[in-house]
This record gives C-alpha cells, structure tokens and sequence, in this order.
C-alpha cells in the first residue's frame, strides 16, 4: 500500500515525512495556481525532490495551475516521478501525455478524479487509456477551490472504479490515521493519501506536517493492507 503525503512545502519536514513511512511525498511547485503559501520555491523543489531520489521516495509535482504549457513547463524544469494534474479547469488529454513524454521521460501522469456522483465512474474510464494513476479526490473546498478539503466522499463510488477501472487508484479526500484502515477495507485502493488531517494549519493557508499523524497514517495504513492482504 502506497502512502502519499502531501503538502510539503520546508525541506527539513519533507525529510521527517519520509522518515515517518511516506512512500510518495508531493508539493506545489511555484505556480499560477492553488494557495499561495503552499507553492515551493523552485530550488527548493530540487533540494527537496533530490534527497527524496537518493532515500527511494516518490516525488510528486502537483499542478494546480490550469494551463497546460506551464504545466508542461515545470515538469521539464522538475522532472518528478510523478505529474498530478489536480487543477479544476484543465483535464489530461492524450496529446498532454505523449507531450509530457517528450519534456519528462520518466515522469508519470497521474490525474484527480472528482467524486461528486456516479459519473466520476466514466470519468475515470476515460482517462484510463492515457494516464498512469488515478487520484480519487473530494469536492471543491471554499478556501482552494479545489482539493485539499479535508472532507470524504461517497466510498462505494471509489470501491467501483477500483473494480472497473485497470489503472492504479490512489484514494485521496479527507483521510488521515482515524479513517484510513476503514477506507483501504472499504475501497482496496493502490495507495491512500492525506493532507489535511496529517498537516497542522495557520491562518493565511501556512501549514506543517504533524509529523506524529503522519506516522500513525502510515502504520494503520500498512496494517490495514496487511490483514487485508494488499
Ligand atoms: O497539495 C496542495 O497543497 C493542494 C492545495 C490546494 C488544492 C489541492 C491540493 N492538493 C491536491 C490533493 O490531491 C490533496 O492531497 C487531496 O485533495 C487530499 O486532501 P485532504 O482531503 O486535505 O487530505
């Protein structure tokens, strides 16, 4: 079971989220989209995204900008495991991943689906052909306008596209170590993720990782798969 954390923005919490058990670790890089104080500066990225390399870790480029040139721009520039489109008005398309291919040979497309209805079932159907992972995600909180809720979806819907859907699904919305033994037994997905209830807020969109939640995130997660026989 894959345990992705998200939304590093200091190098030294980056380096205690991997030691507490993160398989993938992701940020936002420097760009036009999403919360301004969760965007990282890009030597910042690099610094980060090279000791994740040297330890093993998955690094993740989250895109909340919904322009793709930029989009394509920065994953040349940090040349991540992972891409995750998880803007609200840009989806990926065929032609954006043979493009990623092109500027980022060994960068994977990972897209957001949003969970709102049994539709995001065929959405993600779609998307199956092109992309590389899927991220099951919540709906539209009032602060991003976008992801990073802190809030669940129906999981009977998430339980369905990992039946249907032949590409990796990573649950995403609203997890943190109170739920996610219950999702994995609910939903069986490839990986869990969380920010919100793994991260500490401040006024103004600042946060850190509880480095103590993303451990016990971690453990539950893995003993959950466990018993399960993920
Ligand atoms: O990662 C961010 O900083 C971010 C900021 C604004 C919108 C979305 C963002 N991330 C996308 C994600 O995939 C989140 O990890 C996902 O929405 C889960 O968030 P949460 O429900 O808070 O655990």
């Amino acid at each position: 079971m894959k345990k992705q954390i998200y939304s590093l923005i200091q190098y030294e919490e980056s380096v205690a989220t991997m030691e507490a058990g993160a398989d993938n670790i992701g940020l936002v890089p420097m760009q036009k989209g999403g919360v301004p104080a969760h965007r990282v500066p890009i030597d910042r990225v690099h610094k980060i995204f090279d000791e994740a390399k040297r330890r093993g870790v998955t690094t993740v480029a989250i895109m909340l900008t919904n322009d793709p040139e930029e989009m394509l721009e920065l994953a040349e520039e940090v040349q991540s495991d992972i891409l995750h489109i998880a803007g609200d008005g840009y989806d990926a398309t065929p032609e954006f991943a043979k493009r990623l291919k092109e500027v980022a040979p060994d960068t994977k497309l990972m897209q957001a689906v949003l969970v709102d209805n049994e539709s995001a079932i065929q959405r993600a159907k779609n998307f199956a052909p092109f992309v590389d992972f899927i991220l099951l995600d919540s709906g539209l909180a009032p602060d991003t306008g976008i992801g990073a809720s802190g809030l669940t979806h129906d999981w009977n819907i998430d339980a369905r596209i990992v039946e249907e859907v032949d590409v990796p699904v990573i649950e995403a919305g609203g997890l943190g170590p109170d739920n996610v033994a219950e999702a994995i037994a609910k939903i069986k997905p490839y990986g869990v993720d969380s920010l919100t209830k793994t991260s500490i807020k401040y006024d103004g969109g600042n946060m850190e990782k509880d480095i103590e939640k993303v451990r016990l995130f971690c453990q539950r997660a893995d003993e959950a798969a466990e018993k399960l026989g993920l």
